[in-house]
């Protein structure tokens, strides 16, 4: 049976339940994933002086053919957007930038430390995020940035921030589309802390003096990003969901939710539809987290369903901007990329083929029992048949066929580096 043929089938099921299963397909084609660069190097970066990586996250695995340099990096990203439906956007965080082997300190930063992204991106369509970098550096050596009791080194992280969003404001401008950038600080302690207000005053007054530079909003999107521990934070994180969440709706700023930055009971599908009460927009680092916010590469999970469900009933793919956060070293790093990017895209595809209102509805009626039926039945409908249909429509390979060019692409390009 042809592609085609089979999509036909499964359409019929679905239409049965009142899914428009074309009409899908052209939202699907519409919603942008940020793929994240720092799975293509271990978050390694281009500074001149390299750091070790700190912050209290780890990459793990030596599998062979990481890029060190922004061309093969560039070139990886490509393969994967290769095997990947749809247009999407990069993140970048500050490491990625290139200086003509001049050391730049990160509070001197500039736009044209960038334009070799900025180039790149606009011959392959693409948006950019961005992200400063407050890990991997001397000046965040004992955890603390922003909240550091050290006016100096809380001054020269304020700089970073600052800088950083006037990159993104220029990413915005140049591209066309406005940039997420993004704060995540590594801050907090390992033991009991005697104090958990002052460092979180500090940190208020530094994001108060980071968001006062003048950036235009409609090329560059502020977020903050919080999380429950590190690896030597496992105490105390000064940034917590609650600090940001506050100074968000305070501030009118955008929540970033790490998947992997919560309780392991607590789920952020769950968080969605609460805040976005309150909030325009909102942004995701979706990733996996195994036992701790280990990062592994994105799986279709009940999980990953779960969160594009609550994105697609909720009608919210325009106020949730979804971006991925995970980094494995012990894979092929561009099928990383493609695995955990593909599973994304289809969790998006599977919830916009369920009958989100009847089954709305059936929950207002009290029926419980037919919502659940038709939730685990809708389990085993023909959702492969309309992916296929989508990726072959879409130019991208089929299936695992993708496996195939990163094959030829490891033994070709990665294994000669
Ligand atoms: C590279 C990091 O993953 C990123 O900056 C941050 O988003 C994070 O999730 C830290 O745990
Ligand atoms: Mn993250």
């Amino acid at each position: 049976m042809s592609l085609k043929e089979s999509y036909e089938i499964a359409k019929t099921a679905y239409e049965k339940w009142g899914v428009n299963v074309d009409d899908a397909l052209e939202i699907l084609k519409k919603v942008p994933i940020s793929i994240h660069c720092w799975q293509g190097d271990d978050i390694s970066g281009f500074e001149i002086d390299q750091h070790e990586l700190s912050g209290g996250i780890d990459v793990t695995g030596n599998y062979p053919g990481k890029a060190t340099t922004p061309e093969e990096l560039r070139s990886d990203l490509e393969k994967a957007l290769s095997l990947i439906p749809g247009k999407h956007r990069v993140n970048l965080h500050a490491i990625y930038a290139e200086t003509n082997g001049e050391k730049v300190e990160r509070d001197k930063l500039e736009p044209k430390h960038f334009e070799n992204w900025v180039k790149w991106a606009k011959e392959n369509k693409l948006g950019l995020d961005f992200n400063p970098t407050l890990f991997s550096h001397e000046k965040a050596a004992d955890g603390l940035t922003l909240s550091h009791p050290d006016e100096e080194i809380r001054e020269f992280w304020i700089n970073h921030c600052i800088a950083s969003r006037k990159i993104g404001e220029y990413f915005g401008r140049e591209l066309g589309t406005p940039c997420l950038t993004n704060i995540w600080i590594p801050d907090g302690y390992k033991d009991v802390p005697s104090d958990r207000l002052t460092p979180r005053k500090r940190l208020k007054e530094s994001l108060d003096q980071i968001f006062a530079a003048d950036v235009n909003e409609s090329h560059n999107i502020d977020a903050i990003e919080s999380k429950l521990f590190g690896i030597g934070s496992e105490s105390y994180v000064v940034g917590s969901h609650e600090f940001y969440l506050g100074y968000a709706l305070r501030n009118n700023k955008l929540c970033l939710l790490d998947t992997g930055h919560f309780h392991p009971t607590e789920t952020v599908s769950n968080k969605i539809s609460a805040m976005l009460l309150y909030s325009d927009k909102l942004a995701l680092h979706v990733s996996r987290p195994v036992r701790w916010d280990s990062d592994h590469v994105v799986t279709l999970d009940d999980e990953l369903r779960e969160l594009a469900l609550e994105i697609v009933r909720n009608d919210a793919l325009d106020q949730v901007m979804i971006g991925l956060d995970f980094f494995d070293a012990s894979i092929n790093r561009v099928a990383a990329w493609t695995i955990g990017t593909r599973n994304m895209i289809k969790a998006l595809l599977y919830a916009m083929l369920t009958p989100n209102d009847y089954l709305k509805q059936l929950q207002e009626d009290g029926n419980f029992t037919e919502r659940l039926a038709l939730i685990e039945e809708f389990k085993t409908y023909p959702f492969g048949a309309v992916w296929d249909y989508y990726c072959d429509k879409m130019g991208v390979p089929v299936k695992e066929t993708w496996l195939d060019a990163i094959k030829s692409y490891e033994e070709d390009v990665m294994l000669n580096r």
